[in-house]
């Protein structure tokens, strides 16, 4: 009897689809809740409505300057979540200690610049195989699996495998850029480069995930790649949050995402 899926029913496609996990990026609850300085919205409030939306994990970043998620949000978040922490953060000393005090079931290294407004480029993995390589291991020999937010780059996912990360997460900004341009052209463009890039990392023994900028209209093309496991996705749900609730957007997320993995079989595209 095939196993039910998210709706509860009874569905062939939910037995054989290949898994794909959400991460719920709850950065920008915490950019509200700074605003006014205060203590609401709680990011870990929103951490629990998400997963009751169905999302399998929480991504928070906390960056250098401490622009949203903060020190106090990472040690709750670790201390009383109920799905895994996904911490992201620059490849510092200082992250690195905090990282291992915290022990998250993830840390995903990503660039990061004070005056960016968010994350721009993937992880500069080629120019830095050298100080990366220990630094991945530091954290892996404290348990915590690593991953690498990256450009969809060959030669970049050859350096993540060089270094020694568990994971690369395919960094889908551009492409959520030219759908919002309606450059359809690039678009296409872009998602053969991730669908490329997805099939060589999973090739290379490396987990795939993909992250940035996604929506529920920009979902499904990423979502149909069989080779990515998980999706973080972040402002784009915070912001729905605002008019329908979190639990409601997480939900309509998930259950995209579903359908295009259920498209996927039914087209026989899954073992490609
Ligand atoms: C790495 C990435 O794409 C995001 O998860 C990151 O958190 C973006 O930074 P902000 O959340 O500060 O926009
Ligand atoms: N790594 C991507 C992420 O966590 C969420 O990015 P976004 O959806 O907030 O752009």
């Amino acid at each position: 009897m095939p196993a039910p899926n998210k709706s509860g029913k009874s569905s062939t496609a939910a037995v054989r689809r290949a898994p794909l996990r959400l991460g719920v990026n709850i950065d920008h609850v915490a950019t509200l809740r700074n605003a006014r300085g205060g203590v609401h919205p709680d990011p870990l409030r929103a951490a629990h409505l998400a997963i009751e939306g169905g999302a399998d994990g929480i991504t928070a970043h906390l960056r250098e300057d401490r622009r949203h998620i903060s020190d106090t949000d990472i040690t709750r978040l670790k201390n009383e979540l109920t799905r895994p922490l996904n911490l992201e953060m620059a490849a510092t000393d200082e992250m690195l200690k905090i990282a291992i005090r915290h022990v998250p079931n993830a840390c995903c290294l990503v660039p990061e610049r004070r005056e960016e407004r968010t994350t721009e480029g993937g992880l500069d993995v080629r120019g830095s195989v050298k100080t990366l390589k220990p630094f991945v291991a530091k954290l892996q020999d404290a348990g915590i699996r690593v991953s690498l937010f990256i450009e969809p780059d060959i030669k970049t996912i050859e350096a993540a495998a060089k270094v020694g990360a568990d994971i690369v997460e395919l960094h889908t900004g551009r492409y959520c850029n030219l759908a919002l341009e309606h450059d359809a052209a690039g678009v296409a463009r872009e998602i053969e480069r991730h669908a490329t890039a997805a099939r060589a990392a999973a090739a290379a023994g490396l987990e795939v995930h993909a992250g940035h900028g996604l929506t529920y209209n920009t979902v499904k093309p990423i979502a149909e790649m069989p080779e990515i496991v998980e999706l973080n996705i972040g402002h784009f749900l915070i912001g729905e949050a605002i008019f329908g609730g979190l639990s409601g957007a997480v939900r309509r997320m998930r259950l995209l995402m579903d359908e295009a993995r259920d498209d996927v079989l039914r087209s026989g595209r899954s073992d490609r």
